[in-house]
């Protein structure tokens, strides 16, 4: 049995100082971090009714769907095998499909929705965009506080969404179960494949019970392997819905020169690919399976250049090639629109037939 990864559990109530200390210390170590959910960030019922609705979308008729097919702007509907997270290693795309919210106004979708879906489902999206961008700002302001950046409110103000539109995106997914999917060989194929997330911070939210994210881990002998990251980890049974799992992406990662981890991670079947045994105990993945993502984005405009702290200062300074190469030629300093793009090429591989 493939061992459960060790990810820091961390409870935002706690003393503020050492949170943020926590926090910074479990981003540079493992850049995945459990976020105990206690229901005052985000209200458990916020998720459930997200659930459930993610459920009834991908319900609706595929030509229903189709009326809201992802476009260049990242948005929309992302039917099964579109993506493919790892290009280089996958023969066919993620055995997923997926609905992409990008930022709402005035609690209004600036894109088309299934017309079949309640009345209620777009407040409700909108209302749950909020609530986690507004948890992704507390964690921007614990991370300057933790980095000492100066001033400590670095990253918060570059998230600030009155300085202008980002490539924030909160996505349904849904994981169809193998035994749906005939044309999908476990041990070759994937339901997500090997990545790291493009934006600052992700929030993912799970499903007690549904097994298959696997992040990868380094071992002492430098070796790399796939360790399942359970749902509900000990300690936090009691709690009224599962930890939020958050974890670092590419844009933090690059920021700060490397220090904060932006850690590949991938979904897989049943007894799939490059695992020894997926399942961990109390956990399924044989029925279908959903979850949902909130891929936190700087203002889009905002240039990456190193974030003022000294610590970042000096790790740069120690590990002068650590920071992820963000596609900046001679060292010229890339936006976070232009970053996020260059990925979204990468993996949207029938959208961007050739290179443009
Ligand atoms: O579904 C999951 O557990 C992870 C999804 C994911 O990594 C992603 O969409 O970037
Ligand atoms: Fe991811």
């Amino acid at each position: 049995m493939a061992q459960a990864a060790k990810i820091p559990i961390i409870d935002l109530s706690g003393d503020e100082a050492q949170v943020a200390h926590d926090l910074v210390e479990a981003a540079i170590e493992h850049g995945f971090i459990y976020i105990r959910n206690t229901g005052k960030d985000i209200p458990v019922e916020a998720i459930d009714d997200a659930f459930n609705l993610a459920r009834k979308l991908f319900a609706l008729p595929v030509e229903e769907k189709q009326t809201c097919l992802i476009q260049k702007n990242n948005r929309g509907w992302s039917s099964m095998q579109y993506e493919t997270l790892d290009p280089k290693n996958q023969r066919v795309g993620d055995f997923k499909e997926a609905f992409n919210l990008g930022e709402f106004q005035n609690a209004k979708a600036q894109q088309p929705l299934p017309p079949s879906l309640p009345p209620t489902a777009e407040p409700l999206l909108s209302a749950l965009h909020d609530k986690c961008h507004a948890l992704c700002l507390k964690l921007c302001h614990l991370l300057g506080l933790g980095l000492a950046a100066q001033p400590p409110s670095f990253f918060a103000g570059a998230h600030d969404r009155s300085a202008g539109p980002s490539g924030t995106i909160l996505r349904l997914l849904h994981y169809p179960p193998l035994s749906s999917v005939p044309s999908a060989t476990p041990h070759l194929d994937v339901r997500a494949g090997a990545h790291s997330d493009y934006g600052s911070m992700t929030l993912l939210f799970r499903i007690a019970g549904q097994a298959g994210l696997e992040i990868q881990t380094t071992s002492q002998d430098g070796g790399s392997k796939w360790a399942p990251v359970p749902v509900v980890p000990p300690g936090t049974e009691g709690d009224p819905a599962p930890p939020i799992l958050l974890n670092i992406g590419d844009l933090l990662s690059y920021w700060t020169g490397g220090l904060l981890r932006s850690t590949v991670h991938h979904v897989v079947f049943p007894g799939g690919r490059g695992t020894e045994a997926t399942v961990v105990e109390g956990e399924t993945d044989s029925g279908p399976r959903y979850s949902i993502a909130y891929f936190c984005h700087p203002v889009g405009s905002m240039p990456l250049t190193p974030v003022p702290s000294e610590r970042v200062r000096r790790f740069i300074a120690e590990h002068p090639a650590e920071g992820d190469d963000n596609g900046g030629k001679d060292g010229k300093v890339v936006t976070a629109d232009e970053h996020l793009h260059m990925r979204l090429r990468a993996s949207y591989l029938q959208m961007y037939p050739e290179k443009e």
